[in-house]
């Protein structure tokens, strides 16, 4: 079977045409595998942003990130104006930065007017520096240390606080001169389909304030001038496909703005979190980006409606969604192993080390051969990594043509959480990362080097005695 991708990719046996629930719904993104500027060029090889990806192989080396500006921008405009249509209310879309923090998506997201979700001292410091405004900044976490929240009430961001000994060391941090803007977090009790390590939203989880302290959290608050409180926020999970659990959370969040006037306190601001699952694989099937953002619009507007309360402005925070189809990862085939009737191991440069998705979550890819777009696919193998580990598998049972060492391997949608949680294991340099657009590519993230994998090393004197006297 030969399938063909809207934008002309023609690979055989992957099925890249996701379903059109309706003609007035734009797919989006997250919806595709590839990045929105995929094509083949006549020598039959893939290219992203009008960039050959075996060239850019050639010129960055290998294992390579390859972020389309062209899909990153797309999906930031598609959140942002969809609630700008369909939300009478103020809007801010945040983009959740621990899908992947660095300066150059900081600076892409900012650009095209989203804040920026930091999860700890390092994703700020990144957002500050690429530019972000301090206001559009929103901190997470559920043990942000004293010096980090320090760091957040000297910048001015936003602190979205998390539990009673975070509350309590603002007070303490924070002055009735300068008071800290802070939202809650609250988890709301709302369970939805998903990996069990990404679920966040039940009680049963370790964000958040629990709902049966509503009542003593929002006392607390009203009482203390060093706390500006200005909205709440919760976010049930991630890589979800159902479009209920969000409805209920809206419902829900704008009970909370009720009960918070009940106390005096005038919260203005609603954050539903992000959670909108892509597709990694042709039988996904996540709601388009409108089609989850309309609902939270719709729901809210009822609600406050209903409830006489004025419009809060609207935040989310999309990571994955935003990002993750942008992104492909490739790689050079190396070594094969044949076990007759077993399995045929086809090894590449990476693994666990650049996408630790797959040996985390038992999550799922799919991939094609850069230089053989057309090739039939007569083998399934399955896609090793070079670490030193069994379970250091990319994708089990890959339909690909027949490879050989040189081969590009590229795995699609890697943008969210792969360099992100990318690690040294085995001490391999983290890969380099280029944006393509319009027939250029720019670094963005250079690979590391062995120097950069012993800079932090210290070799104590006694220990280099040793050494010395040993050679
Ligand atoms: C507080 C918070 N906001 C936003 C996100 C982004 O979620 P996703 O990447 O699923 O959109 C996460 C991650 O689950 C999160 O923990
Ligand atoms: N790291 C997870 C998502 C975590 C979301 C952050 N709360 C993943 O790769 O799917």
């Amino acid at each position: 079977m030969v399938s063909t991708h809207p934008t002309g990719v023609k690979h055989a046996g992957i099925q890249y045409l996701p379903q059109r629930r309706s003609p007035d719904i734009k797919l989006s993104p997250n919806q595709e595998l590839l990045p929105l500027s995929a094509r083949v060029n006549s020598h039959d090889f893939l290219e992203i942003g009008g960039c050959d990806v075996t060239t850019l192989v050639r010129q960055f080396g290998s294992p390579l990130y390859i972020l389309d500006e062209e899909t990153l921008r797309t999906a930031c405009q598609q959140y942002r104006d969809t609630f700008k249509r369909y939300y009478q209310g103020e809007s801010q879309v945040v983009y959740a930065s621990k899908a992947w923090n660095c300066l150059a998506v900081c600076a892409i997201a900012n650009s095209e007017g989203l804040g920026i979700d930091v999860a700890s001292g390092g994703e700020l410091y990144t957002a500050l520096t690429a530019g972000v405004s301090p206001d559009k900044i929103y901190f997470h976490g559920n043990n942000k240390s004293r010096a980090e929240l320090l760091y957040a009430i000297d910048s001015g961001i936003n602190v979205v606080a998390d539990n009673w000994y975070e509350l309590q060391t603002l007070v303490e941090l924070a002055s009735e001169e300068q008071p800290v803007r802070i939202l809650l977090r609250l988890t709301p009790g709302i369970d939805c389909h998903t990996h069990e390590y990404i679920r966040t939203g039940r009680l049963d989880s370790k964000f958040g304030f629990d709902p049966n302290d509503l009542d003593k959290v929002f006392t607390f608050v009203s009482q203390q001038p060093a706390l500006n409180c200005v909205g709440v926020h919760a976010h049930i999970g991630s890589q979800i496909f159902e479009r209920q659990p969000h409805r209920d959370l809206a419902a829900l969040m704008v009970q909370w703005l009720t009960k918070a006037a009940s106390y005096g306190l005038t919260l203005t601001e609603l954050d539903v979190g992000g959670g909108l699952g892509v597709n990694y694989t042709e039988s996904d099937d996540p709601p388009s980006i409108e089609e989850w953002v309309i609902p939270i619009c719709e729901v809210i507007q009822e609600a406050c409606a209903a409830e006489n309360l004025p419009l809060p402005k609207l935040l989310c925070e999309p990571g994955r969604s935003l990002i993750a189809n942008s992104t492909v990862t490739a790689y050079t085939i190396g070594s094969a192993k044949v076990i007759p009737d077993i399995r045929t191991y086809v090894a590449v440069d990476g693994g666990l080390s650049d996408n630790p998705r797959p040996i985390t979550y038992q999550s799922v890819y799919r991939a094609v051969v850069a230089n053989k777009m057309s090739a039939h696919l007569t083998q399934t193998v399955t896609i090793a990594g070079k670490h030193c580990e069994s379970g250091d598998v990319l994708i089990k049972d890959a339909q690909l043509p027949k490879t050989q060492p040189g081969d590009i391997l590229v795995v699609m949608g890697t943008g969210a959480y792969n360099y992100s949680m990318a690690s040294n294991y085995n001490r391999l340099p983290r890969p380099a990362a280029v944006v393509v657009a319009n027939g250029e590519a720019n670094l963005i993230l250079q690979r590391e080097t062995y120097q950069d994998l012993i800079r932090q090393d210290r070799l104590p004197a006694r220990l280099k005695k040793d050494v010395d006297t040993k050679r």
